[in-house]
């Protein structure tokens, strides 16, 4: 069997939404992989698709695939690393869907080589109607776009952003937009039944009422305010409603778009901390181990040492504990 070509960390709700729409458009079962920790999550999605359930490390990857990041943007800094090496050896992109986390991070998480896409879908792509958003800077060759726009058009339309700087807007509006709207649905429902009509009756009025004038705004190509005006008669029940919406909507929506950016950015920040913090801590790590080898292969000589102020030992650690020197032992200064 040939190697998956579309690889996707993390089996949630995204995850499973884009490989909904893979399958639909007629991608091979065999031709997607998931990696998660979850086994349960992981094996839910190989049974409804086909798709191959691998744990949560990373593997070898095809030259020409497509490494999916799907999982939450806080992890990104653990998870990338490990995925480096596979990334690095072949001519495969990296396509990140984690909110706020930028391409100059994922780069440093992968290194330079690798090309690094960024997208923001949002959920009504489970129906094949989403929305996607993506970014790729100037060295992302016109290919490697066209690979990553391909599993995104498989759940809804997509559109490029010039400035990575607007991705943040983007996701306010449009990752996030969904639970916006679904509020507004449920608010509506609920001052449908407290005016006397059943709640299946209202649900359904309300969200015809939603599709159909999305519908409307997107087909009658015309601002949203005129299609309003023809809804508006003078002195009339619209009329009356709009002046209450007026009371407090626009500033609402200004406040709530304002609010998910600057959370987006506030996580972005948080996420950047942690990765500096991890590779930090790798290099601490790696100084200490260093050290800690050092230090086990014998006493301390206070000979000048080529390797900076650290005491070079020059006995093997083992002869503290047998008493002897191993015979093939070579003393780390010759
Ligand atoms: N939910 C939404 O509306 C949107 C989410 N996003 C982005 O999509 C990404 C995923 O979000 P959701 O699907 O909502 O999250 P989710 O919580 O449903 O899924 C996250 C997945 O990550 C997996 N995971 C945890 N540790 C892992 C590891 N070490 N290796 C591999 N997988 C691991 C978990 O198994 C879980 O399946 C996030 O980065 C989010 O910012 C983007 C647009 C919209
Ligand atoms: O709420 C979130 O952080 C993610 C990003 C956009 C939609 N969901």
């Amino acid at each position: 069997m040939s190697e998956p070509r579309i690889i996707f960390i993390g089996a949630g709700n995204m995850a499973r939404a884009i490989i909904a729409g893979l399958r639909r458009r007629g991608i091979a079962g065999g031709d997607i992989a998931v990696h998660a920790p979850h086994l349960e999550r992981r094996e839910a999605l190989a049974r409804e698709f086909g798709v191959i359930s691998r744990a949560a490390e990373a593997v070898p990857v095809a030259a020409d695939a497509t490494v999916v990041y799907a999982a939450k943007p806080k992890q990104i800094g653990t998870i990338l690393p490990s995925w480096r090496a596979a990334l690095e050896a072949g001519p495969g992109i990296f396509l990140s869907l984690a909110a706020g986390v930028t391409s100059a991070s994922l780069k440093r998480l992968l290194g330079p080589k690798v090309p690094v896409l960024r997208c923001m879908p949002n959920t009504p792509a489970q129906i094949g109607a989403g929305m996607t958003t993506l970014y790729a800077d100037a060295s992302v060759t016109a290919e490697q776009r066209a690979a990553a726009e391909a599993i995104l058009a498989a759940v809804g339309r997509c559109l490029w952003l010039e400035d990575e700087g607007l991705m943040d807007a983007a996701t306010a509006l449009a990752g996030s937009g969904p639970a916006y709207v679904l509020l507004f649905l449920e608010a509506l429902e609920d001052a449908g039944v407290f005016q006397g009509l059943p709640r299946a009756t209202a649900r359904i009025l309300a969200q015809e009422t939603v599709l159909g004038a999305a519908r409307l705004a997107k087909e009658a190509q015309m601002a949203p305010s005129n299609l309003r005006h023809q809804v508006t008669s003078p002195a009339g029940t619209t009329a009356a409603a709009l002046a209450v919406w007026e009371e407090g909507l626009r500033a609402l929506a200004q406040r709530a778009v304002q609010a998910a950016v600057d959370r987006g950015r506030a996580l972005a920040q948080m996420t950047e901390e942690h990765n500096q913090w991890i590779s930090n801590l790798s290099v601490s790590i790696a100084q200490l181990t260093s050290l800690i080898l050092t230090l086990l292969s014998g006493p301390l000589s206070s000979a000048p040492s080529s390797r900076g102020r650290i005491p070079i030992p020059t006995t093997p650690w083992y002869a503290y504990w047998t008493g002897s020197r191993h015979p093939s032992y070579t003393p780390f200064n010759g």
